[in-house]
C-alpha cells in the first residue's frame, strides 16, 4: 500500500501557523504526545475488558528514544494502535480539523489561555519539520501502517514492517528545536507535565516518572506520612505543612486534590498561587488564581479536574459557572476540615491557629458563605488564665484552653523559629510561652458582669505591656489582636456584632481601673487646690502643649509604685481616623498631638513632684532649682509614657537623652552633697 494525499483542511495552509507557533511554550507538544500514548494504553484495556480483544496486553509502557545524529525524538506506546483507516480519519481529518478550529479561534487574539490544553497531535509541528507515525492496531489482521508528513498538507501513507502492537511517533526536529534531543530536557519535561501519569515512561530504559497520583487515591488509603511525603515531593526543602484537606467529588463536577496549609512566611507573596492544576493527572499550570478562592491562594498542593475549561482565556475562566462552583466547593471543604479539627482536637487547632487563623480571618472578610461557616471557630489569644489545662476538650462553652503556642505574628516575626515539626499535622512542637485562647462568644459570656459587650484588645504586646498589665491586675480580660489582618478584622467584628464595642487597652481606662477617692484630697490650704489640680497645673506649665489633654487620676493598686506614673491614651475613634487616613494616603499613621496624658496621682513620684514644686513656691523664687527639677521630671514622665506608645523622632530622642543625663547629674549632685 502506498497512498499519497492532501490533508483535508479548509484553511490554505495551517502548517506555517502551527510552526510560527501560536504558543510560546512549544514544549507542550511532549505532554500532548504522551497523553495520546496513555490514552491508547487505556483504550486497549477498555476493549480488552469489553471482550473485544483477547490478545496479551503486556506491561503497559511508554518509551522515549532520542537519536542525536538523526535529530529525532520518538514516543512509543504499546497501546491500541491504529489501522490505516483510523490514521486517515483520526490524524488526517480529526486532528487537523481540530487544529484548524483552534487556530481560527485564537488567531490574532492575544489571549492568555490557561493550559493550551488538548492541542493534540498537530502540536508536534511546532517543533518538527517532519512527523512519522508507525502503528499496528490491536485488530486482528490489520496491517501495520506508516504515515509521514513533512509539514505541508501532503501526507504519505504506506505499509510498515512493524510487528508489535502500538504506535511510535517520530519527530524530525527543526534546527532551532534541538533542545529536545537532550536527555535532561526531556526528563525535566516529563517531570513537569507527566510525572503522575499512571503508566511508566522510560527514557533509555529508565523509568522517569513518579506514576502515583496520591490525590486520586481515597483518603482512607493514605497515611499522614503519605501526605507529608507528597508535600515534600512537591515542595522540597520547605517547612512541613500544618494541615491538609483531601478533595474528592464526582458530582456535580469531577474534582480531586490535596490542599495543604503551609506555615506562612513574611516573604511569601500571598497574591501568587502555589497550587498546581492538573487535568487527568497531566500538569496544566501552577497559576490557577482564577479557580482557587482568593483567600486560599497561599495554600499549596494539587487540584485535578476535567471540568475546568482549559482553552479559554483567564477572564472567561473567572466567570465560568463550573469554576465558580468548584471555588465554592473548595472553600466549603476547607471550612469543614477546620471545623472538624476544632471539634476533635482543639489543642491541635490552637497550635496551627497562628497561620491558619490568617486564612480564616481573610476568608471571613472576603467570603460571606465561608464567614458563616467558620464564625464559631475564630479564636483569640487572651490574658485569661484557666486554672486547669483542658486539652482536647469539646468546643462548647469551655473556658479558654491553654496550649503551648508560638509567640507573635508570623508576618512580623521574620526570624524563623527553631522548630522540630512532628509527623502528625506538622504542628510545631516548640513552645516559648503558654497561651490561652478563647472565642469571642466565650469572652463576652465570661465578662458579661464586668463589661457587657465590651472587648478590650491589644495590638502590640510589647509597647502596650503596661496597659495590658493594668487591665490584667484588675481582672479585666484582654484579647491579643496582633496579626497584620486584625486591624481590618476588628472593624469587621464591629459590623458583624453591632452591639459589641471594642477598645484598645491604651485608648481609655475603664472606671474600674481608677480610684476615685484619692484624687480629690486638698493638699494646698492657701489656694484650696486639690492634689489633682496642682498636678495638672504643674504638667501643663512644664509641657506647654496646648493640644495635649492632661487628666489626673489615681490608678487603683495595692502597690502604687508598681503602676506607671503616667500613661498616654489615644481615644479609640481618634486612633481609627488616624489609621484610616494613613491607609488612604498609604503612609504610616502619625501620632496625633491631641492625645491624653493621664497622670497617676497615686504614684509616689507624682506625689513627690507636688512636694518639690510646693517647696519652690514657699521659697518664692521665680525659677528655683527645685522648680526646674520638677519641670524636667514632668517632661521626663511624659516622654516615658509617650515612648511606650510611639517612640521618638530624632529630635525627641536627642532631648530625651540630654534630659536624662541632666536629671541623673542633679540626682548624683544631691547624693554627693548630702
Ligand atoms: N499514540 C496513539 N495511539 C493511538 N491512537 C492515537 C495516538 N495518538 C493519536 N491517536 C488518535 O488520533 C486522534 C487525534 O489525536 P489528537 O491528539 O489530535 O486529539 P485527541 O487526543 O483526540 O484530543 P486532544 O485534542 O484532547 O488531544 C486521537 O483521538 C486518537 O484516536
Amino acid at each position: 500500500m502506498r497512498e499519497q494525499g492532501t490533508i483535508s483542511i479548509h484553511t490554505e495552509n495551517i502548517f506555517p501557523i502551527i510552526k510560527k507557533s501560536l504558543y510560546s511554550d512549544h514544549e507542550v507538544f511532549l505532554r500532548e504526545l504522551i497523553s495520546n500514548a496513555v490514552d491508547a494504553i487505556q483504550k486497549l484495556k477498555m476493549v480488552s475488558r469489553a471482550g473485544e480483544y483477547s490478545g496479551e496486553i503486556g506491561e503497559p509502557e511508554i518509551q522515549i528514544a532520542i537519536d542525536k545524529d538523526r535529530k529525532t525524538l520518538s514516543i512509543s506506546d504499546n497501546g491500541i494502535g491504529m489501522t490505516a483507516e483510523e490514521v486517515k480519519k483520526y490524524i488526517n481529518q480529526v486532528a487537523f480539523s481540530s487544529a484548524e478550529e483552534f487556530i481560527h479561534k485564537y488567531e490574532g487574539k492575544d489571549q492568555q489561555i490557561i493550559g493550551h490544553f488538548g492541542l493534540g497531535f498537530y502540536s508536534s509541528f511546532m517543533v518538527a519539520q517532519k512527523v512519522e507515525i508507525d502503528t499496528l492496531s490491536y485488530q486482528a489482521g490489520a496491517p501495520a501502517v506508516h504515515w509521514s508528513c513533512d509539514g505541508s498538507p501532503e501526507f504519505i501513507l504506506e505499509d510498515s514492517s512493524r510487528s508489535d502492537r502500538g504506535t511510535t511517533i517520530t519527530l524530525h526536529l527543526m534546527e532551532d528545536e534541538q533542545e529536545y534531543v537532550e536527555d535532561a530536557r526531556i526528563k525535566q519535561l516529563v517531570k513537569t507535565y507527566c510525572d503522575f501519569l499512571p503508566v511508566p515512561i522510560k527514557l533509555n530504559g529508565e523509568v522517569i516518572n513518579q506514576q502515583k497520583a496520591p490525590w486520586r487515591e481515597s483518603a482512607n488509603n493514605l497515611t499522614k506520612e503519605d501526605y507529608l511525603e507528597f508535600y515534600r515531593y512537591l515542595y522540597p526543602f520547605q517547612e512541613e505543612p500544618l494541615l491538609w484537606v483531601h478533595l474528592n467529588t464526582d458530582y456535580p463536577f469531577i474534582l480531586n486534590g490535596i490542599l495543604y496549609f503551609p506555615k506562612l512566611r513574611p516573604d511569601v507573596d500571598v497574591t501568587q498561587g502555589q497550587i498546581k492544576l492538573f487535568c487527568n493527572q497531566v500538569f496544566v499550570s501552577d497559576h490557577c488564581e482564577e479557580i482557587i478562592p482568593r483567600f486560599l491562594l497561599p495554600m499549596r498542593g494539587v487540584i485535578d479536574s476535567t471540568d475546568i475549561p482549559l482553552n479559554v482565556s483567564r477572564s472567561a475562566l473567572q466567570t465560568d459557572r463550573t469554576v465558580r462552583k468548584i471555588a465554592d466547593y473548595i472553600s466549603r471543604k476547607v471550612g469543614d476540615r477546620l471545623k472538624e479539627l476544632y471539634r476533635d482536637s482543639r489543642e491541635e487547632y490552637i497550635k496551627v491557629w497562628q497561620d491558619v487563623g490568617t486564612f480564616v480571618k481573610f476568608g471571613s472578610l472576603n467570603d460571606e458563605k465561608f464567614k458563616k461557616q467558620v464564625e464559631d471557630i475564630v479564636i483569640y489569644r487572651t490574658t485569661y488564665e484557666t486554672p486547669v489545662v483542658a486539652a482536647s476538650s469539646p468546643a462548647t462553652e469551655t473556658p479558654a484552653v491553654q496550649v503551648q503556642a508560638e509567640e507573635g505574628d508570623a508576618w512580623q516575626d521574620v526570624q524563623p523559629a527553631e522548630s522540630t515539626p512532628d509527623s502528625g499535622t506538622g504542628v510545631q512542637e516548640n513552645a516559648p510561652t503558654t497561651s490561652s485562647y478563647t472565642t469571642l462568644k466565650e469572652y463576652l459570656e465570661r465578662n458579661k458582669e464586668r463589661h457587657e459587650n465590651r472587648v478590650y484588645y491589644c495590638t502590640d504586646e510589647v509597647t502596650q505591656a503596661t496597659y495590658v498589665e493594668l487591665h490584667k491586675k484588675q481582672g479585666l480580660e484582654v484579647l491579643f489582636m496582633d496579626s497584620f489582618i486584625d486591624t481590618h478584622f476588628i472593624s469587621f467584628l464591629e459590623r458583624e456584632y453591632s452591639d459589641v464595642k471594642s477598645s484598645r487597652v491604651d485608648s481609655d481606662l475603664d472606671q474600674t481601673l481608677l480610684d476615685k477617692d484619692k484624687a480629690g484630697e486638698i493638699v494646698d490650704p492657701t489656694t484650696n487646690k486639690t492634689r489633682s489640680e496642682l498636678i495638672k497645673e504643674l504638667f501643663e506649665k512644664a509641657l506647654n502643649k496646648p493640644k495635649l489633654n492632661i487628666r489626673t487620676e489615681a490608678l487603683k493598686s495595692d502597690d502604687p509604685q508598681g503602676t506607671p506614673p503616667a500613661m498616654v491614651l489615644l481615644p479609640e475613634y481618634l486612633r481609627r481616623i488616624q489609621e484610616m487616613s494613613a491607609f488612604v494616603q498609604q503612609q504610616t499613621a502619625q501620632f496625633p498631638d491631641d492625645h491624653i496624658l493621664l497622670v497617676n496621682t497615686a504614684h509616689p513620684l507624682i506625689q513627690n513632684l507636688v512636694s518639690l514644686s510646693q517647696g519652690s513656691i514657699i521659697q518664692g523664687e521665680g525659677q528655683s532649682p527645685s522648680a526646674e527639677l520638677a519641670n524636667s521630671i514632668c517632661q521626663h514622665v511624659y516622654d516615658l509614657a509617650l515612648m511606650a506608645q510611639k517612640g521618638f523622632n530624632a529630635e525627641g530622642m536627642k532631648s530625651f537623652v540630654e534630659r536624662s543625663n541632666q536629671v541623673l547629674t542633679r540626682l548624683t549632685d544631691r547624693a554627693t552633697s548630702a
